[in-house]
């Protein structure tokens, strides 16, 4: 079996070799020109999509820490580096907010069109089946065919049972129907696809406060957990994104997905940095084993290319 962190090592391979590049080399360059190398070391992390805020913290304390006389080598100095980006990663964290004992805990799963939402649900859905979890499926895309014929799939892939409508269905009652199914069959989880949607498209946005409050009318307290699918490999763009997303909905944590093909892994550390909400899960792929719990440390680690303490 393959350890998690050559799970995230892998999936950020293309992040690291980007950043190891950006800082290989830094402290003979700080020993040689002095002030003037941190500056490169800042406009280094911007480009490798640390964000401003960050980049600015990572060479604050370097800089600190190197006035101390704590810094004597190019380890010393990613050592450093890792421990920032891991409180950064770190400040977020809270655990899942999950349903009272015996009770189904719900979640609903929104983003723009093809971040990862659908995907997302089946991975999940196949790490709840192995952990001998009961799952129903709600979709609740009724505009697009193939969305529901997708997660159909994936109920297949992995034993669960979905709820769908007809095409063209009220979302609202596909999630009314999904969450009394829950209740009535003692089901652990609920996992509920919703369709693509921009923060600016009011009509999109009141459909999914709808389908909120038709969870709500059946089952008191739920949805339990909000999460928005973020696409890392847009880069920077995303931290703004996610907040005008969240401005208009109740989204109450963030899945990361999209990590493996793209070099914008710092961005994750900028999300972090500017955005109030925890990350739960990664995604590093399309296999069940390529979405991940988020572990600060983990990703800090394969960030810089090695494997934290
Ligand atoms: N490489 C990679 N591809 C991913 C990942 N997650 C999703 N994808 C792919 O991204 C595409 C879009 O994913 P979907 O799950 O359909 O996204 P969605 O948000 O449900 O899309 P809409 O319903 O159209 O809004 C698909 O081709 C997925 O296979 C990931 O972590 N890594």
């Amino acid at each position: 079996m393959k350890s998690i962190f050559s799970i995230f090592k892998r999936g950020l391979e293309k992040t690291t070799t980007k950043v190891t590049r950006t800082i290989a080399g830094m402290f003979t360059g700080i020993k040689a020109h002095g002030a003037a190398s941190f500056d490169d070391l800042e406009a280094m992390l911007i480009q490798a999509d640390f964000g401003v805020p960050a980049s600015l913290r990572i060479v604050g304390d370097i800089r600190d820490r190197y006035e101390r006389g704590e810094i004597a080598t190019d380890a010393d100095l990613v050592k450093v580096a890792m421990e920032t980006v891991t409180t950064i990663l770190n400040s977020r964290v809270r655990p899942v907010n999950f349903a009272p004992e015996g009770k189904p805990t719900v979640i609903l799963m929104v983003g723009v069109n093809g971040s990862g939402k659908t995907t997302t649900i089946g991975k999940l859905a196949a790490r709840l089946k192995a952990e001998n979890k009961k799952v129903i499926l709600a979709a609740c895309d009724t505009f697009r065919a193939a969305a529901v014929e997708q997660l159909q799939l994936w109920g297949e892939r992995t034993g669960c049972q979905v709820v769908s409508a007809k095409h063209g269905a009220d979302p609202a009652s596909v999630a009314f129907d999904a969450t009394q199914a829950a209740l009535a069959r003692g089901a652990d989880f609920l996992l509920i696809d919703t369709a693509g949607r921009q923060h600016n498209q009011k009509g999109l946005m009141d459909e999914l406060a709808k389908i909120r409050r038709s969870i709500e009318k059946v089952y008191p307290g739920a949805p339990h957990e909000v999460w928005l699918t973020v696409d890392a490999s847009l880069g920077g763009n995303v931290v703004n994104q996610a907040r005008e997303f969240t401005k208009t909905t109740g989204v109450t944590g963030l899945v990361l997905t999209k990590l493996d093909g793209t070099g914008k892994g710092g961005m994750v550390v900028a999300l972090h940095q500017e955005f109030e909400l925890p990350t739960f899960f990664i995604g590093f792929g399309e296999q069940p084993e390529d979405l991940q719990p988020f572990s600060a440390e983990y990703y800090a680690g394969a960030l810089f290319g090695e494997e934290s303490k």
